[in-house]
C-alpha cells in the first residue's frame, strides 16, 4: 500500500521561480524514499510542499487519509523536520519535545502523563536525557538537530519527512540517527522521505531514490539504478568511482578530477 503519492507537483514562487516542476513520486507504507540532487535542485522545496507548508499545483495524497482537514489532523499523520529549524532559545529541551504532542491535545489542553511518557521516550531514543533541562539556545548544532527529531518522534507520525537530518551530526551520531529511523520503519511501519547529501548514506538507508535536477526528476529507482558514475558526473558534475558493498548497494567515492592524487607524506614532522 502506498503511504504517500505525489502527482505532478509544481511549486511556483514569486517572480515566476519554479523550484519544483512536475515531480511525481510514491512511497510505500514502511518504505524509505531518499530525495537527492545537487544544491538548488528543489529538494527542500519539494519536502515543504509534501508537508503542506507551501502552496503547490498537482496532488499529494496520504493513505489512509487524515481523519479531518485541519492542520492538527495532518500533524497526527505526518511530521516534518526542517533543515534549519528556528528554535525558541529559552524553552527547555523537554518542553520543546513535549510540543510534539500538541496535535493530540484538546483545545487549551495540557499534556497528560501519557504525553510526558511519549516525549520522554523520544528523548531517551535520541540519548538526550542528560540535556532535558537545558535551554535550546545553549545547545550545539548537532544537539539541536537531535532535539528537533525527538519532537517529531513524539508526534508519533506515520510518515516522517526529514530535510537533511544528519547535516550537523558527527559520524557516530549520523549513524545512530539513521539506524534509529530505520529501526522505527522496520518495527513500527514508519514511512520515511528524507533528503540526504551524503550519497553513500542515501544508498545505505533508502530503499528507493529520486534524483532531482533543476526541479525535475532526473532518475528514480533503487539506489543501484540511480547512482551510476555517469549520472553523478552529469547531474552533480562530480567525478566519483562507484563500488558495491556486500549487500549490493552502491558506494560512491569522490575521485580527484585531475587524476593526480598527491601521495600523503609520512616524513612531515607532526610535532
Ligand atoms: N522563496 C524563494 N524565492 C526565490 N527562490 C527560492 C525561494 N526558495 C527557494 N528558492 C530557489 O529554489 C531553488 C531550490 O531551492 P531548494 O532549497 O529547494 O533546493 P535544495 O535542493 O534543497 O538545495 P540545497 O541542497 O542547497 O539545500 C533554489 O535555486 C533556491 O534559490
Amino acid at each position: 500500500m502506498s503511504a504517500l503519492t505525489a502527482t505532478d507537483v509544481r511549486v511556483v514562487l514569486d517572480r515566476g521561480v519554479v523550484p519544483v516542476d512536475g515531480v511525481s513520486l510514491r512511497v510505500d507504507s514502511g518504505g524509505w524514499l531518499g530525495v537527492i540532487g545537487p544544491n538548488g535542485a528543489g529538494k527542500s522545496t519539494l519536502l515543504k510542499a509534501l508537508a503542506g507548508l507551501l502552496p503547490y499545483q498537482g496532488a499529494v495524497t496520504l493513505e489512509p487519509a487524515p481523519e479531518g482537514s485541519q492542520r492538527r489532523d495532518l500533524a497526527r499523520v505526518l511530521a516534518y523536520v526542517a533543515q534549519q529549524p528556528t528554535l525558541p532559545p529559552n524553552v527547555s529541551v523537554r518542553e520543546y519535545v513535549l510540543l510534539g504532542r500538541t496535535p493530540y491535545l484538546g483545545y487549551l489542553g495540557n499534556p497528560g502523563r501519557f504525553d510526558r511518557e511519549i516525549a520522554d521516550g523520544a528523548l531517551a531514543r535520541l540519548e538526550l536525557e542528560s540535556l532535558a533541562h537545558r535551554r535550546l539556545g545553549t545547545l550545539s548544532g548537532g544537539e539541536r538537530q537531535r532535539v528537533v527529531l525527538a519532537r517529531a518522534l513524539a508526534q508519533q507520525p506515520r510518515v516522517l519527512l526529514l530535510d537533511e537530518p544528519t547535516s550537523a551530526l558527527d559520524l557516530g551520531h549520523q549513524q545512530h540517527v539513521l539506524e534509529l529511523v530505520d529501526e522505527l520503519r522496520l518495527d513500527e511501519g514508519l514511512t520515511v522521505i528524507s533528503t540526504l547529501h551524503d550519497l553513500t548514506a542515501a544508498a545505505q538507508y533508502a530503499d528507493r531514490l529520486v534524483l532531482l535536477d533543476r526541479g525535475r526528476v532526473a532518475a528514480a529507482g533503487i539506489p543501484a539504478e540511480v547512482l551510476s558514475e555517469s549520472r553523478i558526473r552529469e547531474v552533480y558534475r562530480a567525478v566519483v568511482s562507484v563500488t558495491t558493498d556486500i549487500s549490493g548497494r552502491p558506494v560512491p567515492t569522490p575521485v580527484r578530477p585531475s587524476g593526480r592524487p598527491r601521495p600523503c607524506r609520512r616524513d612531515v614532522d607532526s610535532g
